[in-house]
């Protein structure tokens, strides 16, 4: 993505960024609140067009990039929340992200209809495949909304990985997560950096740090510094960055207290 600007009404979101994510790395997108980083997503999955700026992929410009593009070509995303089609069993779910392998259509697959047979099959096969990388065959019977979240989120992960895309795209796949299942993406992320590229974005500095071969930096829509984990890290620009944001933290918590003290002396 190359000098990407998007404006929403008044508000710049973002000012000539740039990033490329390099056949089987991870790139990390990180930056404090409001600094961009959803809508640099979204637009690397088509649901924000930018204002100004190019898109490549496989070596030719993407014009209207649009999301349900995405899995022709071989582009796969989780979101933020978890978006689980609840009336559907995890197996279900998870067959829907393989669509695009089954020759007779997903819907035919789904309704079992007689042609559509072995496509089924092999769907059935892929899936199952997809919830066990994510150890989570067990639950292929279940529907989403009995699963606790982090299985929620492991199923929503093998639908994007069905697919076998080569560019898998990742909106806070660790929030809600307890360290030890932090540890467990973080291995996986990396794991499947071996077969596919992965955009990262991501609020846990360690697991950036981790797993990231490059990371940009934003802050307020610019980009603020770029490179490996060790050259962000020491970047004056980032430090500085993250401590105004941890200062303006506590400006806001010192006003809310003081304006506590107030009340109760009034
Ligand atoms: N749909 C929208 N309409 C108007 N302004 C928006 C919209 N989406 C984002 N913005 C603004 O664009 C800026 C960047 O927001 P964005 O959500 O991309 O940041 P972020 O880095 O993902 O933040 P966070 O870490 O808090 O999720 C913010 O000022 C935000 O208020």
């Amino acid at each position: 993505m190359t000098g990407i600007s998007v404006a929403f009404g008044g508000v710049k979101a973002l000012t000539d960024v740039s990033l490329t994510v390099e056949p089987g790395q991870v790139h990390g997108l990180i930056g404090p609140n409001g600094a961009g980083k959803t809508t640099m997503f979204n637009v690397a999955c088509g649901l924000v067009r930018p204002t100004e700026g190019r898109i490549t992929w496989r070596g030719g410009e993407l014009r209207r990039l649009r999301p349900d593009q995405l899995a022709k070509l071989g582009i796969a995303r989780t979101l933020q929340g978890v978006g689980l089609f609840p009336g559907l069993t995890v197996l279900e779910n998870v067959m829907v992200g393989a669509h695009k392998h089954a020759r007779a259509g997903f819907l035919s697959a789904l309704l079992a209809i007689p042609t559509a047979d072995k496509d089924e099959a092999r769907l059935r096969e892929r899936a199952l495949g997809a919830l066990a990388e994510l150890d989570a065959e067990e639950y292929a019977g279940r529907y989403p909304g009995s699963l606790p979240y982090p299985v929620q989120k492991r199923v929503a992960l093998a639908r994007a990985l069905v697919a076998e895309p080569e560019l898998l795209l990742l909106d806070e796949p660790a929030s809600g997560l307890s360290e030890d299942e932090m540890r467990e993406l973080g291995e996986l992320i990396q794991h499947l950096s071996g077969r596919m590229s992965v955009l990262l974005v991501e609020h846990h500095m360690d697991l950036v740090m981790r797993v990231c071969d490059q990371i940009t930096v934003l802050d307020s829509g610019q980009q603020i510094a770029a490179g490996t984990p060790e050259q962000v890290q020491n970047d004056p620009a980032v430090t500085e960055a993250y401590l105004g944001d941890a200062v303006d933290a506590e400006a806001d918590a010192a006003e809310l207290a003081a304006t506590d003290g107030g009340t109760q002396r009034g």
